[in-house]
């Protein structure tokens, strides 16, 4: 039986294995002393705290260039979630595969989501169209949305929507950048301006142009 000690997952994850045996205890997951948790069992535990243990079944909606790119994922699959169906408005695209699954008309959409009986669609259409496909998902019994359009999808209580916008973490990270740029730039400015220290001043109290940092 394989086994993993606290203080290894705390070492692959980054954090203090006290914290992380704490945290397994809500689990009610709490390993041997000496021997540690038995991995299948930890990784069945985990998985039905996130509700992955089910099959979800899920619609993709607007199949162009992320539509098509998110069909032929193979990671949603082993994490519990089966593309079900692909739907575009495009007439052209009705019945050509993607991913091995033939795209489905958007009129069939009520249709699809009540013979799969899908709670979770991803949105993948232009921006302009993103707000009437949620509607009418929702109205179909969708109560959960993955929304890579960039819009804001207004949703009546109980559906829960999940925005995803790359554009965001890339301004993100430029934040960071430009940060590490501006503290490198004052540390710079710091060692030119800093005034030499007497035990930093050479035997004829003469003192190098630029002091180090
Ligand atoms: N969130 C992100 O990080 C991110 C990244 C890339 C793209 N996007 C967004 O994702 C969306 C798709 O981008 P893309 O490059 O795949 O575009 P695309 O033009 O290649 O594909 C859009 C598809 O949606 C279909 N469509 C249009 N209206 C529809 C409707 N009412 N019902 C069903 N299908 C419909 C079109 O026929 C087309 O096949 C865009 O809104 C884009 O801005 C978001």
């Amino acid at each position: 039986m394989p086994t993993v000690s606290s203080e290894e997952l705390a070492a692959a994850a980054g954090v203090n294995s006290a914290k992380l045996r704490k945290d397994f205890s809500y689990l009610g997951s709490y390993g041997t002393r000496g021997v540690g948790y038995d991995v299948e069992y930890l990784v069945y535990q985990i998985s039905r705290e996130l509700g992955l243990t089910q099959d979800w079944p899920v619609v993709i909606v607007g199949i162009g260039n992320l539509g098509a790119a998110l069909a032929n994922y193979g990671g949603f699959a082993s994490r519990g979630f089966r593309v079900a169906a692909l739907i575009d408005a495009d007439p052209a695209m009705a019945g050509k595969p993607v991913a091995g699954i033939p795209v489905q008309h958007s009129d069939e959409l009520e249709k699809i989501i009540e013979d799969n009986g899908v709670s979770i669609g991803v949105i993948a259409t232009p921006a302009g169209a993103a707000q009437p496909v949620c509607d009418r998902l929702v109205a179909a019994g969708v109560t959960s949305i993955l929304n890579f359009a960039p819009t804001v999808l207004s949703v009546p209580d109980g559906v829960d929507v999940r925005k995803v916008d790359l554009s965001i973490e890339l301004q993100i990270l430029a934040f960071h950048e430009q940060r590490k740029a501006g503290e490198e730039a004052a540390a710079e400015s710091a060692a030119v301006l800093r005034a030499p220290k007497e035990s930093e001043k050479g035997p004829d109290g003469d003192v190098p142009a630029v002091m180090p940092a």
